[in-house]
């Protein structure tokens, strides 16, 4: 379907905000007043630039609290609202949208309403321009699509259809359903907005918290495929009123906006019939299984010594070198972990390696998402992997049987690496993402690997508070935390610090592992006495336990499916590592722990500073 984005969406001015939409591959765009005017451009040098890059101007909006009043007020909203089908002659634009009177409006009288519609319906006519009507949330009588439909459908006028918006439809619970009652060519334009549930009033959820289909927590794919069901074939179009979205590289945001289109696109196919689909051109792009496992981890690292030693003292063995190149393989029981060796930047995951079954077709899915391609040179006896940058930096490769040989460039042999009975295994990831890329790396990710997110959560750390949303795989198989790290994370001093990521092992029995380990020479992550002290209350739990706890660094939840037991490494230059053991049919992620964990690390990081450690 067509793809269109409203400028309200984006930064920057108004011409800044084009080159942006054209650059991400938009057809066109609602073009919103408020940035028309502060523009030094004429409307005819609008049109030019638009025509120039091979963009439509599909609505102009909003033209605000018009229907619902006396008459003499009318007659001055006439006068308004000629002026602006003038402008959008200049502009060369046929669509306007009229949002339901929050405002201004008196009359609660559907016929008197139904009759002004009507007649800026006729007004239109004579300016060959036609109406879109859109039922806001707030709206002050009319507020549910299906009473902005009754009043269109009662105005009875060729000028004058409906705007349907999901956000004035989902952040009311009303049933998307019905729009199938509506006739598609009376559905004059449609805005996809989807926001986090924030329990908030309407009017400031919509103005500052919407965010692209798919990062919020609306059934989109579900109001998409009732759309498509309408027959509805005009622009799809995003209307994202987003604070953090003013502030972005206009060209992420709206990368980010078009990838989000074709995501609900794909998901509404797999939710409608093919003559349907096919009915309104849906777009598509390859379609893979959901992808259940982490093949291997690469873990870039400018002290491959000390992060060796870590692994080794978690367990794993060292499994090779490569045959040419600086990485080495570290392996424990099922888990596969490439250390890169690099000059400078720290250490963190440089790339999540997944198993699908055919990696051709997983790479093209990526490269249908938006994501630029990874380029590595291997030479003609080495397997290679196709890969993708993810938005926020972090590379996904694709591994199929094919390729599933990579480890014997290490001189370990595949199958000897595989050990089902594993006693360790990947349970999370967690992956910082700033605070202008996390949206998009979580839809990227989402999309790309058909993985479903769990409720948002925020955690509160010392530099601020840290955004946390889990994605999971529909059979669990992977987990993928991101955590939206606070805009300036610095320390005390002012000077930035690096917010860390982790990689998080499953084992069977913690305690003896935590001993092993500690003997091993692992440094754990030591936690404050109080939180001992409250687990203690909280859970009545007996002191010789906690006390076992405490002296291992384990953090504990409990819930009704069971109990959680972890702990924490010493953290190496933006890398740690977490141990856990889920007990039962825990699932969580110990909720509350994860604060405790990260005032700890600020806590030991200062000390180690303070005395040069
Ligand atoms: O918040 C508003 O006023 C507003 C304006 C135009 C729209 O299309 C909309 O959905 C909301
Ligand atoms: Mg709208």
């Amino acid at each position: 379907m067509k793809t269109s984005i409203a400028t309200v969406c984006l930064s920057g001015t108004l011409e800044e905000k084009m080159q942006a939409c054209a650059t991400a591959g938009f057809d066109g765009i609602e073009v919103f007043e408020a940035d028309l005017v502060v523009s030094p451009s004429s409307p005819a040098e609008i049109k030019a630039l638009a025509d120039r890059l091979g963009l439509t101007l599909d609505l102009y909006q909003p033209f605000r609290d018009f229907e619902g009043v006396e008459e003499a007020q009318f007659q001055d909203n006439l006068r308004r609202l000629e002026a602006k089908f003038q402008l959008m002659q200049e502009l060369g634009m046929d669509l306007v949208l009229v949002p339901s009177n929050a405002g201004t409006a008196t009359v609660n009288d559907d016929a008197v309403v139904a009759d002004q519609l009507r007649r800026a319906a006729e007004l239109a006519q004579r300016y060959d321009v036609r109406i879109a009507y859109e039922a806001l949330a707030w709206g002050r009588f009319v507020n549910t699509y299906w009473h902005s439909w009754e009043l269109v459908e009662a105005a009875d006028h060729p000028n004058l259809g409906v705007c349907l918006d999901s956000f004035h439809i989902l952040s009311r619970d009303d049933d998307p359903a019905r729009i199938t009652d509506i006739p598609a060519d009376k559905i004059f334009f449609v805005q996809l907005a989807d926001a986090p549930d924030l329990g908030m009033d309407l009017l400031p959820w919509s103005r500052h918290h919407r965010v692209f289909p798919g990062e919020g927590s609306f059934d989109m794919v579900g109001f998409m495929a009732k759309l498509t069901e309408t027959g509805y074939d005009g622009p799809l179009s995003l209307e994202i009123f987003n604070d953090v979205f003013r502030e972005t590289d206009p060209v992420l945001t709206a990368a980010d906006g078009l990838r989000s289109l074709r995501w609900i696109q794909q998901g509404a196919r797999g939710r409608v019939t093919e003559a349907a689909a096919a009915r309104v051109e849906l777009a598509t792009m390859p379609k893979i299984d959901p992808v259940e496992t982490i093949d291997h981890v690469e873990i870039s690292t400018d002290s491959p010594d000390e992060c060796g030693a870590l692994l080794g003292a978690l367990g794993f063995r060292f499994a090779g070198q490569h045959r040419r190149k600086a990485p080495q393989l570290f392996v424990a029981d099922g888990v596969k972990v490439v250390l890169s060796p690099t000059q400078s930047g720290g250490t963190s995951i440089a790339s999540v390696a997944v198993q699908v079954a055919d990696s051709a077709k997983a790479f093209a899915r990526a490269r249908a998402l938006g994501a630029p391609l990874v380029s590595r040179p291997v030479t003609a006896d080495e397997v290679r992997l196709p890969g993708v940058f993810s938005p926020g930096g972090t590379q996904l490769f694709f591994v199929d049987e094919q390729a599933a040989s990579w480890p014997t460039e290490f001189g370990s042999d595949p199958d000897k690496l595989a050990q089902h009975s594993a006693t360790m295994r990947l349970d999370h990831l967690n992956v910082p993402e700033a605070w202008d890329h996390f949206g998009a790396s979580v839809l990227f990710t989402l999309a790309m690997l058909r993985m479903e997110p769990l409720e948002a959560q925020n955690v509160a750390s010392p530099r601020g508070l840290v955004h946390s949303q889990v994605l999971e795989s529909p059979q669990g198989g992977i987990r993928w935390n991101f955590n939206r790290v606070p805009r300036t994370y610095t320390d005390r001093a002012g000077q930035p610090v690096r917010y860390p990521g982790h990689i998080a092992l499953a084992v069977d029995d913690l305690e003896q592992r935590a001993r092993e380990a500690t003997s091993a020479g692992l440094t754990v992550l030591p936690i404050p006495s109080n939180y001992y002290a409250d687990l203690k209350a909280r859970f009545g739990l007996d002191d010789a336990t906690v006390t076992r706890w405490q002296e291992l660094g384990i953090l504990y939840d409990r819930n009704a499916d069971g109990e959680f037991l972890h702990l924490y490494s010493e953290t190496i230059g933006g890398l740690f590592f977490e141990l856990v053991q889920r007990v039962g049919a825990y699932n969580d992620y110990g909720p509350g722990n994860a604060a405790v964990r990260l005032a700890a690390q600020q806590q030991h990081e200062q000390l180690t500073r303070a005395f040069g450690g």
